[in-house]
């Protein structure tokens, strides 16, 4: 589906190489159609020698050389990046935003303009080939374009469709930045087998398994997790001593804090992205 259309990326750093290498590893669309652009030449030199990909520090040249055009800046200069590149976008392309909390609607507003937007919530597993993406679709969208985007990101892992954007918020707390949660997790995990005499080598390889073996099971046996600890939580054994201990430090809680958190967060970036938006436009109308 998506072999003949050019794909760029506005913003290159750690999502924007994700997406690349998820692409480029599934082969959905080939080296020659991706084009990226950034601000640092040293970035963009190493994509292009990575995935042999086309690269420029020009946002607008990324925009006419592209079918489909992938938001991938920070939510905090979104706005301004949009602005910038706003003369080169019409109907003729597919827009993906994929910047935390900025709804689809502040965009339209923003730019005054009709556009065929989808916004997309992937995770830094893209460089593997194994996202979680939730994906929404603005008002303009065609209805190829919901398959096209689902194809980008269903290349670099799984994706759900929903028709609610606001609900983007609690995909981008829970599975955008769940990442890091289990990264942290698995971090700790390793500096606990080194406590416990591992080397920090096995102690990290072991944590590391643990949890891919985990996520693995869950997803192919379909079973709930409480049932799966069951399983591993024999009466008087060694699992269930370390279930106590992480009830006593409130695990449930601070995850269920920490998803809770990152949702208002994303919340507050869109409403700031807002702000902004609303600033350049009146500095624009006054001619500043
Ligand atoms: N990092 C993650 O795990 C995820 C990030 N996202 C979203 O992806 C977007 C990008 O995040 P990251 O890749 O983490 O940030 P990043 O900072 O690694 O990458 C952003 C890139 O944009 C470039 N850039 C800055 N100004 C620019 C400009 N004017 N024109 C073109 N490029 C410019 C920077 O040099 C940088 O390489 C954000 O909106 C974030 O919310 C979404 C899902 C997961
Ligand atoms: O910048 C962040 O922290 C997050 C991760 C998911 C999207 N952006």
């Amino acid at each position: 589906m998506l072999q003949k259309k050019r794909i760029g990326f506005i913003g290159s750093g750690n999502m924007g190489e994700a997406l690349v290498s998820g692409l480029v590893l599934s082969k959905a669309t080939q080296p020659e159609n991706i084009f990226c652009a950034d601000i640092d030449p040293e970035l963009l030199a190493a994509i292009k020698d990575k995935y042999h990909v086309n690269v420029t520090q020009s946002n607008l040249e990324v925009i006419q050389q592209s079918d489909i055009v992938v938001y991938a800046t920070k939510p905090q200069i979104l706005g301004m990046v949009l602005k910038e590149t706003a003369p080169a976008l019409d109907e003729s392309k597919l827009i993906i935003s994929i910047a935390a909390g900025v709804p689809l609607a502040a965009i339209a507003i923003g730019l005054q303009k009709k556009l065929r937007m989808i916004r997309a919530m992937p995770n830094i597993c893209a460089f593997v080939k194994e996202s979680a993406t939730a994906i929404a679709a603005g008002e303009y969208v065609l209805e190829n374009d919901v398959a096209e985007a689902r194809a980008i990101f269903n290349s670099v892992g799984k994706t759900v469709f929903i028709h609610e954007n606001v609900l983007m918020d609690a995909f981008t707390g829970l599975s955008g930045s769940g990442p890091a949660y289990i990264f942290t997790i698995v971090d700790a995990m390793a500096d606990a087998g080194v406590k416990m005499g591992l080397s920090r080598k096995d102690a990290l390889f072991l944590s590391s398994q643990t949890v891919l073996g985990s996520a693995r099971m869950l997803l192919e046996s379909k079973e709930h997790p409480g049932q799966l600890k069951d399983r591993v939580a024999s009466p008087g054994g060694t699992a269930i001593a370390g279930i106590h201990t992480l009830e006593q430090g409130g695990l449930r809680t601070t995850l269920i804090n920490a998803v809770e958190s990152a949702t208002k967060r994303s919340r507050e970036l869109g409403e700031l992205m807002v702000k902004d938006f609303i600033k350049i436009n009146e500095n624009e109308s006054n001619g500043k």
